[in-house]
């Protein structure tokens, strides 16, 4: 078996571009015959030239008389020139690896075999002197040969096979199968065997021709050459050259043909005008359509001459007899269609398996070598490139890990972000956390409380004068009273009732004084920088501190520890005992004082303590002079009352003596907490002042930013964005739920309600700074302080809820608690005690959801029994004109008059 590879192969005949070269035609045209001088035909064909047949036209035929070939060879021209000149180059090209044909196409009688004859002679001389000059060449010629003999394929070396099928080889194309194949020993034996060939061929007689070739022979000669190129290597071309000797065409009148011969003339013609069809077809230039090649075994077996890769060549013979006229135009029409045939041809180069197999094991060998055995550098580079790699995945996996880290910290943030959106929660930014607290999770930004100032009201800063002036000229008489007080407790000595009394009077009429008109005097223009400066400088700490000092020197008056009252006194046991507590009232919920804590329990016990001390003595059954009537009960009194009553035991008086010391003892100590109460509220006041004051400021300063910004929002838009943080921020700042539940209860949205958002925003936005930056900062520098301060409003956040707590079961019908039970959600275990408590510390604790907000503050103010008929005025400052003499006092009572619901 061989492989068969083909490349452009060279030829001497005309080419054209691409390998491709027509189909040498040439004609020939052979002496009369014999038989034809007998009857005295004459000459109808004259070679006008070498490439030039012209009929002599003896007929007056009105026909194209003249053809034109690559060759046309006259009677005269003999055997060796038509092959010289018509067929050796082609055939030649068999030596070179390219197939080639050879074939003569004529009427009967025509001189085909005899042409044939004479080329298949000289080609074995040129072939074999061809061979004989190839030095260093190996030559394989082998030989078969067939005839097609009514459409019958036969081998001719072996006629004893009988009809040879004819097979599609891909590579090959049309083969005859198990036909025999014999290597030419030589040139003697070639001849031998086309000796042979012709004996065996069917040969007939007819009118025309004695010995009338009845079939198509091809004689096949396959050359397989061999030979060293340049590099060495063998290379060996492989090309057959095959030789056709047709049987020629005839006209059953003209030859008189019956019987066996009609049908051999039958099957001749039929076969020949398929070649004549296919021929006709490839000079068209159509070899994409369909060319009939099957039509019939001689062209199956001529279709890679015809058309494909071989070279061909066709010898035209024809009879110059005028009786053959037509026969002979027939075969030059042949003729010139064959000439416009192309073909393609190429060289086959062969390579044998055992060569190719060889090639290719040696080339395994070779890759085997290099990879079995590397060249050490190549090795160190590739373990240094793998090293790096494995340092580059490595970093990678930490730079992934990182970066995972900081997804699922932005996923967090982003599902808050997502959380306050959906709730239409104004943020714009990530929430910022407090470093302590324990209900809340976020707050909100500096850039949203900027953005939504917009719509607040200007302050005047004229009224602004006054409010600071008021609350100086309150803080002095504040720290008058302190001291006075001071001086009172350190000159008396409250060793036993009398002196009690007697500070008791004292500081009534101290009070009495200082309860003069303490409204402010115009003191000329004065600016409200100058007045904030002088409102700093009196430190509010400093009094703070007095009033401590005050309430410890009284505590340790009533422990007795400087001799005064009893010291068995069971002032312990007592409802109102403050010693050492803070004073019990609820502070201002945005205390800047980061001393005291956000929330106290109201506690109902404490109500009389929260009664400042003027007001505890007024009641409804007093007048304002009995108000300040304390119990006198001296000595003298004392032994008078015993005289009527001498029955009165010794010990019932002392019970009445100690019952007034602790009474008056009390009222000492409700008018100190009052003092400091008084203290907490300027505070808060002067906070107020000071949050209005910087708005002031920065709205001038964003008046001008403003401009270039978009219209402001609508005013209830505003309005909703800043109750959303107000709401958030009361949530972190801990502040009491029933301060939310007044402001969130009594501020709906109304255009006088913008001051009082304003103030509230802007202050719980100051104290959620202060923690925030309490939070952030270091605990070394702070001490105990930010944890300390949270811890206690928390605290008093969970009394306060504690508190409410205990009001369920009084403001609410078994059936409201039943109802809230359920929609809140509050398991049935536990008891009453803990459900009630377990529904209020659901209360405002989602700042985010304002339906929960809304129903939060529906209970609360029904636990605490708060309308909303309430004043306002109680959480800001009343700014009026001077000249109104409506004191902004009023309003911060009604705080702690709501606690004593
Ligand atoms: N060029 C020639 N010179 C001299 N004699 C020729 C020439 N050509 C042919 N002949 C003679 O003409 C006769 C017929 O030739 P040939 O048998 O070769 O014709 P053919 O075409 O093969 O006929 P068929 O087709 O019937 O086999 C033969 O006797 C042959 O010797």
């Amino acid at each position: 078996m061989t492989k068969i590879r083909t490349t452009p192969s060279s030829s001497s005949i005309p080419r054209t571009r691409n390998c491709e070269e027509k189909i040498l035609v040439t004609v020939r045209i052979r002496p009369l015959t014999p038989r034809e001088l007998a009857n005295y035909e004459l000459f109808a064909w004259d070679c006008t030239d070498h490439n030039t047949v012209a009929s002599t036209n003896l007929n007056h035929d009105r026909h194209n008389s003249t053809y034109t070939f690559d060759r046309v060879f006259d009677p005269y021209c003999p055997n060796r020139s038509v092959y010289e000149q018509g067929a050796r180059d082609v055939a030649l090209s068999a030596i070179k690896g390219i197939n080639a044909t050879i074939f003569a196409y004529g009427q009967t009688s025509s001189g085909k075999t005899y042409t044939m004859k004479g080329i298949a002679e000289n080609c074995i001389d040129d072939i074999y002197a061809h061979i004989n000059n190839a030095s260093g060449s190996r030559f394989v010629l082998k030989f078969s040969a067939i005839e097609i003999y009514n459409e019958t394929v036969v081998d001719l070396l072996n006629r004893d096979s009988g009809a040879l099928r004819l097979l599609d080889d891909p590579e090959k194309g049309t083969v005859v199968e198990k036909l025999t194949e014999e290597v030419i020993k030589n040139s003697q034996h070639l001849r031998c065997l086309i000796a042979t060939c012709e004996d065996q061929r069917q040969v007939g007689e007819t009118s025309l021709n004695d010995r009338s070739s009845r079939s198509h022979q091809i004689i096949r000669l396959t050359i397989e050459s061999s030979l060293h190129d340049e590099s060495g290597r063998v290379k060996s071309l492989l090309a057959s050259l095959s030789l056709v000797d047709l049987a020629g065409s005839e006209r059953a009148a003209q030859t008189n043909a019956a019987g066996a011969r009609l049908k051999e003339g039958s099957h001749i013609n039929r076969s020949l005008l398929t070649l004549t069809n296919v021929i006709r077809k490839l000079s068209g230039g159509k070899k994409t359509g369909h060319i009939p090649y099957r039509d019939s075994k001689l062209t199956r077996i001529l279709q890679s001459s015809l058309g494909g890769n071989a070279r061909t060549a066709i010898i035209c013979t024809m009879s110059p007899a005028l009786s053959h006229v037509d026969q002979s135009r027939n075969t030059l029409s042949f003729a010139t269609s064959a000439k416009e045939v192309t073909n393609v041809a190429q060289v086959n180069m062969v390579v044998a398996d055992k060569q190719l197999v060889k090639h290719l094991q040696k080339e395994v060998s070779r890759l085997k070598a290099e990879l079995m055995s590397p060249e050490p550098s190549s090795s160190e580079c590739l373990r240094s490139m793998l090293s790096k790699k494995e340092q580059k995945i490595q970093q990678m996996e930490r730079e992934m890990d990182e970066l995972k880290r900081e997804r699922d910290l932005a996923q967090s943030q982003l599902e808050v972000m997502r959380k306050l959106q959906d709730d239409d929660w104004p943020s714009h930014q990530p929430a910022k956390r407090l470093s302590f607290g324990s209900e809340n999770v976020s707050t909100v930004s500096g850039s949203e409380r900027k953005t939504h100032r917009r719509g607040r009201q200007s302050i005047e800063p004229r009224m602004l004068v006054h409010e600071i002036r008021k609350i100086g000229m309150e803080q002095r008489r504040l720290g008058e009273e302190a001291n006075r007080t001071l001086e009172l407790l350190s000159s008396h000595t409250l060793g036993n009732n009398e002196s009690i009394v007697r500070l008791v009077s004292d500081i009534k009429s101290m009070n009495a004084s200082l309860k003069d008109d303490i409204s402010v005097k115009e003191e000329g223009s004065c600016s409200l920088k100058e007045e904030i400066d002088r409102l700093k400088c009196e430190e509010i700490a400093s009094l703070e501190e007095k009033l401590e000092h005050v309430q410890k020197s009284l505590d340790k008056l009533v422990s007795g520890e400087e001799g005064g009252v009893d010291s068995r006194t069971p002032l312990k046991n007592k409802r109102n005992n403050n010693s050492g507590t803070m004073p019990n009232f609820i502070r201002s919920p945005c205390l800047p004082n980061l001393h005291g804590i956000e929330n106290r329990e109201p506690e109902t016990h404490n109500a009389a303590a929260v009664d400042t001390f003027n007001q505890k003595q007024v009641t409804p059954n007093k007048t304002a002079d009995e108000d300040v009537s304390l119990k006198k009960i001296t000595p003298k009194s004392a032994s008078a009352s015993r005289q009527p009553q001498s029955s009165v035991s010794v010990k019932k008086i002392q019970m009445m003596f100690k019952t007034a010391a602790e009474d008056n003892i009390q009222s000492i100590k409700a008018y100190v907490t009052d003092l400091k109460e008084r203290v907490a509220k300027l505070q808060y006041q002067k906070q107020l002042l000071v949050c209005q004051v910087l708005e002031l400021e920065e709205g001038n300063d964003e008046n001008t930013e403003d401009l270039g910004e978009q219209s402001p929002m609508p005013r209830h838009l505003v309005f909703e964005d800043h109750r959303k943080q107000i709401i958030m921020l009361w949530h972190l700042c801990h502040v009491s739920i029933i301060h939310r539940t007044q402001f969130y209860t009594l501020f709906r949205g109304d255009p006088a309600d913008d001051i009082y958002i304003q103030v509230e925003l802007r202050r719980l936005t100051w104290l959620e700074q202060q923690l925030s930056d309490l939070g952030n900062a270091s605990p070394a520098l702070l001490g105990d302080e930010p944890a300390g301060y949270v811890t206690a409003s928390i605290k008093a956040l969970k009394q306060e809820r504690e508190y409410l707590a205990k009001r369920v079961s009084t403001k609410l019908s078994a059936e409201e608690r039943e109802m809230l039970y359920r929609r809140w959600e509050v398991p049935v275990e536990g008891g009453k005690q803990r459900r009630r408590l377990l529904l209020v510390n659901r209360l405002w604790t989602d700042p985010l959801n304002l339906s929960h907000v809304k129903e939060s503050a529906e209970i609360v103010a029904k636990l605490v029994g708060f309308c909303e008929s309430g004043s306002k005025e109680m959480f800001a400052l009343n700014f009026v004109n001077p000249s109104d003499k409506k004191s902004w006092m009023g309003g911060w009572n009604l705080i702690s008059n709501l606690l004593h619901l």
